[in-house]
């Protein structure tokens, strides 16, 4: 054992403004860049009307047909340099939000992975998945292109303002009293668009959980004849989530019309003062038409402060649901500081001391659970369905924390252990395992990355694979399909089996593990798994009370207390419960199948049934 350094709880919640200034620190040189480049397209985008002035009010009246070219020439060319710059700066910020959208969504995904499994069975896929892509995306491009946005904006509404009052200050004077009318306009909408987004933002998501769900689920979907009743759900969920949208946008456009009001009221103003002002000959027409562009452009960085605006409450209702995960703490916290090396052999065992829990304040799930599996054991818990098994099993494999209660691994608290050691040292296998798309191989290489082909086969054989492996006509090399689905659920469990022998962990949980195979075929299995490691503790919990009478201890649960605990025959003499059980488990049952396993071997070509290779079951009480 080794005592590594102790991780702290994380740091006070930041600021929305320096929870995102410290993830563009890195990109400020690329940032400032694109800024200065826009900046150079907006003073030669300001030249042309200057330009365009003169040549109204000098080259064409004096009839200069050189300069009149020259200017028009100048003009053409400020299109042109103005559209080839800005086409590198949008590259420029492209970049940025390439890089940012990039470094967030990883952030996500790696806290999300550490998240317990509480979080992830609460989280539906498609709310997962809208963070992890939505709303990073909505972070990065507004982040990437808003500080620029914003000081080239106020910078060209000055410039413009500079040169309007040097072209006619009284024309200019009838545009300011029009700027607080703006920000009138802009206080009255900013929280109804504020919560407009918000809402649109969460039914997005919903409706992106609602089609990865179902989408998931289509066989069992077409299995129930629900296909209807599923797509009218979807369909549902994407209307509303579609009103929500329409609604964020009326607001957005309600806000727009109400600024575009104010700009043209100021137009009107303009336009009337011009025209007065040039039949009186106090202004030249060029200065009109000049001064006219200039006012439309006064109001583009106002129009485009109004288009941020709106996009930055959809940039906060994105950050709000990204900092939700980054900030929600796992349920089973990372601070322990106790190292174990990477083949951990049991001295003492595991002890569990008046354990408590509940997933809700309303439902004691376990109550004061009390028990020590030694090196080397191999313990049954039984139950009722609902008695508390796999919650226990949760605890044991610290994928929950009691409520009350402690739990020793070899004399020290679990939790002093560091996770990856805990992972290490304890491994658990569900009743619906996840294998992954790529080869048997692959799948195996998930719990030892450097096992031999010599491990992984003699893993395969214990988890009776090996006669398949030898039917696939590229044996471990074949590939799997997503999630496995090539596989029966019997084989799929089996492989899972494999790849948690292979782990050689200290303690091997099996939660209901072998559920989908045949009786006999489990005890074949179950019998290899209890002579792979003679040091490695197991905890198998099994429905079926006769496939485990061999184990050294049966523990019986009923309603999350522990109420008999002894061997086979000890029990079946002194426990009426456990009796019970066991008569109610009678002889072989036929092999459990979803729609989906079913799916699964049909797809396969139907491979031959486990029950053929049906073996005399030597149990371990027994041989004794
Ligand atoms: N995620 C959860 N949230 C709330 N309650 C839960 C959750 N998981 C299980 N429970 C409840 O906890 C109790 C114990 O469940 P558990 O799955 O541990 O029982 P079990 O003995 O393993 O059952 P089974 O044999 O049917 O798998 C049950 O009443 C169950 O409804």
């Amino acid at each position: 054992m080794t005592v590594v350094a102790r991780k702290t709880p994380g740091d006070a919640p930041l600021s929305t403004t320096h929870w995102i200034a410290k993830r563009i620190r890195q990109y400020f040189g690329h940032l400032i860049l694109s800024f200065l480049l826009a900046s150079l397209a907006g003073l030669i985008a300001n030249a042309d009307p200057l330009l365009m002035r003169h040549w109204l009010d000098i080259s064409l009246p004096q009839r200069q047909l050189v300069n009149s070219l020259v200017m028009v020439a100048l003009i053409a060319l400020c299109f042109i340099g103005r559209t080839a710059i800005n086409g590198l700066a949008s590259l420029l910020g492209f970049r940025v939000s390439q890089l940012l959208g990039h470094d967030l969504r990883s952030e996500l995904l790696e806290h999300m992975t550490r998240l317990s499994a509480d979080w992830h069975e609460n989280t539906l896929l498609g709310e997962k998945l809208s963070r992890i892509e939505q709303d990073t995306e909505q972070i990065a491009q507004f982040s990437a292109d808003a500080l620029g946005t914003v000081l080239r904006s106020l910078i060209f509404f000055l410039l413009n303002l500079v040169i309007m009052f040097t072209l006619s200050w009284r024309m200019a004077l009838t545009v300011l009293p029009l700027l607080p009318l703006f920000f009138v306009v802009r206080w009255r909408f900013r929280r109804l668009i504020a919560s407009r987004a918000d809402r649109a933002q969460a039914e997005l998501g919903k409706a992106s959980s609602q089609f990865a769900e179902h989408l998931n689920a289509v066989p069992e979907i077409q299995a129930l004849g629900a296909e209807q009743r599923c797509i009218d759900r979807s369909i549902e969920v994407r209307r509303d989530m579609m009103g929500a949208q329409w609604s964020q946008r009326r607001a957005e456009i309600a806000f727009s019309v109400a600024v575009t009001a104010v700009m043209a009221f100021g137009i009107l103003l303009l336009l009337g003062l011009g025209s007065h002002e040039y039949l009186e000959g106090s202004l030249t027409i060029g200065t009109l038409v000049a001064f006219y562009a200039y006012v439309t452009r006064v109001f583009d960085p106002v129009s485009t402060a109004m288009e941020l605006y709106s996009r930055s409450q959809r940039m906060m209702a994105s950050i709000r649901r990204v900092r939700d995960v980054l900030e929600t703490d796992t349920s089973v916290p990372d601070f322990g500081h106790i190292d174990i090396g990477q083949e951990p052999r049991l001295r003492l065992g595991l002890a569990c001391r008046d354990l408590e829990f509940r997933y809700t304040s309303d439902n004691e799930v376990l109550r004061q659970v009390s028990f020590h599996l030694a090196p080397g054991e191999r313990i049954a818990l039984i139950g009722e369905s609902g008695s508390g098994k796999s919650s226990l099993a949760l605890l044991l494999a610290r994928m929950a924390d009691p409520k009350a209660g402690e739990i020793e691994f070899e004399g020290m608290p679990l939790q002093d252990y560091t996770l990856a050691a805990v992972r290490r040292a304890i491994c658990y296998v569900s009743q619906h395992p996840v294998l992954f798309s790529g080869s048997i191989r692959e799948n195996l290489q998930y719990a030892r990355e450097h096992a031999s082909l010599e491990e992984m086969k003699s893993a395969l054989k214990a988890a009776q694979l090996r006669a398949l492996i030898e039917r696939l006509p590229k044996g471990i090399d074949t590939l799997l399909g997503p999630g496995a689905s090539s596989l029966s659920g019997g084989e799929r469990q089996r492989l899972a089996v494999a790849r948690a022998l292979l782990r050689e962990s200290a303690i091997l949980i099996l939660d209901e593990a072998t559920s989908a195979l045949d009786m006999p075929t489990e005890r074949r299995i179950l019998n290899s798994i209890s002579r792979w490691n003679a040091n490695q503790s197991i905890v198998f919990i099994s429905h079926r009370v006769r496939s485990i009478t061999w184990v050294d201890r049966i523990i019986l649960l009923d309603r999350g207390r522990i109420v008999a605990e002894g061997n086979h025959e000890l029990l079946y003499r002194q426990s009426a419960a456990y009796r019970r059980l066991f008569e109610k488990d009678e002889g072989p049952e036929p092999v459990e199948e979803t729609a989906v396993t079913r799916l699964g071997v049909l797809r396969a070509g139907g491979r031959s049934n486990d029950a053929e290779q049906t073996i005399a079951f030597q149990s371990r009480v027994s041989s004794k």
